[in-house]
């Protein structure tokens, strides 16, 4: 589990540890990680460290200064190092003393195109919007790998969003915490290092599970267990126009945990057909006892539909409503007074499913993509897992998970119907909600990647590379 803070709840521990500290002290060890981190990666790039060309672009405030001491740090090591100063009289003057003293020397923008590495140093916890014109074109001519000083500069470091230039980092040193900006724009941050400076934090605002918490908590049968103990999920999904829907979410149930898989709807023939160990019924009046429901992919909006999600509602169990289930929500808001309130409802929506849902309720997808889901969670009293290039999860009580994409290629249809089937399938084995939904997004992102290796992958194929992934899981 890593502990994520946002920068204000960071900058108040610095603050602290500032107090009780030699002046430098910390900028310095900070710096000191991004010299290492930097050669390391001049070692593994161009096959040495001493006589490479490094060139530091370094902007008004301590991020620059941590750049400058790192400077001073690869001087030790024989590395040429130039440093591009983006506002002359405001660097970092220790900084810059302590760079000169160890013979390194100021340059200009062209020395970028000469240098084997380059260290971002432009902006750091302080930074607001995208890079700034003189920042930008000094960025755009980098063609060396790019080692940032606490995160890409022109990303936001709280909510991730890149809304102009920006730097996109080989590797990202950051220092005393994990920021949001790590995983929810994992992609622009390359390899992060986290160089720790004793900081004391309270909660942190978000958390990302690593693969020992996902099998922790995986549902693995014991000697005295049988289908029913382990949680019986329904799935209440696919219409005779989108029979597929339901076939991944059951797939997915079915292959998620050694619990009993019923499913409820107009696709029972297909379901059947493809998983035979299901039990199929027309509909959901007719499923038997299940301890979750999966409503909604493929399910359509009519008034059958309508009256699915309200019977799910009404069973008072947990459920994960996702597709045309939240869309019935946002369009029957009604549907929410069928709702027992001591049953657990996890809501999957997409961007646009959750503008559907939650703009009525006064709430907008902005660059805040964590804000969004929290506040939507307390609205509806429900978990909100928001999909997207890092998936989101808000419980009602404001805990939150965020769970970072390792590539894209999950982006493709029918890859939310495995996610629905999966969370189904973890909510009925009594996992909490908030859990439930993370874990199957860890696991969706693993499957996917092992059915696509480098390449599109149909959501069939990741449906079928579930049962590697809870290997891969379970024995490391
Ligand atoms: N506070 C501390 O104890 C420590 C801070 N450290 C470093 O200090 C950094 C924070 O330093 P500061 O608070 O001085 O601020 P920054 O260095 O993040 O920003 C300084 C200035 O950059 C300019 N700027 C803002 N947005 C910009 C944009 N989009 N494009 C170009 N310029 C922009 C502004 O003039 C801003 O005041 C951290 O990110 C970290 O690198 C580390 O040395 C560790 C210790
Ligand atoms: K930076």
């Amino acid at each position: 589990m890593r502990d994520v803070w946002t920068t204000g709840h960071v900058r108040a521990a610095e603050e602290r540890v500032l107090a009780r500290t030699a002046p430098g002290a910390l900028m310095r060890r900070a710096a000191y990680g991004v010299a290492a981190r930097t050669a390391a990666l001049l070692a593994e790039r161009t096959g040495g460290v001493a006589g490479r060309r490094v060139v530091l672009l370094v902007g008004a405030g301590n991020n620059g200064g941590d750049a400058l001491w790192a400077g001073a740090f690869l001087r030790k090591r024989s590395v040429g190092v130039t440093a591009v100063l983006l506002a002359p009289d405001r660097a970092h003057a220790e900084g810059l003393a302590a760079l000169r003293r160890a013979g390194g020397r100021v340059g200009a923008p062209e020395d970028v195109d000469f240098a084997d590495l380059v260290v971002d140093g432009i902006v750091g916890l302080s930074a607001r919007g995208p890079l700034r014109p003189d920042a930008a074109a000094v960025v755009a001519r980098v063609r060396a790998p790019v080692v940032s000083v606490d995160l890409p500069s022109g990303v936001d470091p709280d909510t991730g969003a890149v809304d102009g230039p920006a730097v996109t980092a080989d590797v990202t040193v950051t220092f005393g915490a994990y920021k949001p900006v790590h995983f929810l724009a994992g992609a622009r941050c390359g390899d992060v290092h986290l160089v720790d400076l004793g900081l004391e934090l309270a909660d942190p605002d978000f958390r990302v599970l690593d693969r020992a918490d996902v099998a922790r908590v995986w549902p693995v049968p014991g000697a005295e267990d049988d289908k029913y103990t382990q949680g019986v999920v329904g799935i209440a999904a696919g219409s005779e126009t989108y029979p597929g829907a339901a076939v991944l979410a059951v797939g997915a149930a079915v292959q998620a945990t050694s619990g009993l898989t019923r499913y409820a709807g107009a696709a029972a023939e297909e379901v059947r057909r493809r998983w035979p160990e299901v039990i199929t019924t027309g509909s959901v009046g007719d499923a038997g006892r299940v301890q979750a429901w999966v409503a909604g992919p493929g399910l359509g909006t009519g008034k059958a539909s309508r009256d699915v999600l309200r019977y799910v509602f009404e069973s008072g169990v947990a459920s994960c409503v996702d597709a045309d289930g939240i869309t019935l929500l946002a369009t029957h808001p009604d549907l929410w007074d069928a709702r027992d309130p001591d049953a657990p409802v996890v809501l999957t929506p997409h961007a646009r499913e959750f503008a559907r849902i939650a703009e009525p309720l006064g709430i907008t997808l902005g660059a805040d993509r964590v804000a969004a889901a929290v506040a939507l969670a307390a609205k509806v009293d429900a978990t909100v897992l928001l999909k997207g290039h890092a998936t989101v999860v808000a419980a009602p009580d404001g805990r939150v998970l965020v769970n970072p994409a390792r590539s894209h290629w999950l982006a493709t249809a029918g890859s939310g119907d495995v996610l629905s089937g999966l969370i189904g399938a973890l909510l009925a084995a009594g996992l909490d909600p908030l859990l439930a939904a993370g874990c199957a997004a860890w696991l969706h992102v693993r499957a996917g990647d092992l059915a696509a290796r480098g390449a599109p992958t149909p959501a069939s194929a990741i449906v079928s590379a579930l049962p590697s992934a809870i290997r891969a899981v379970l024995h490391g």
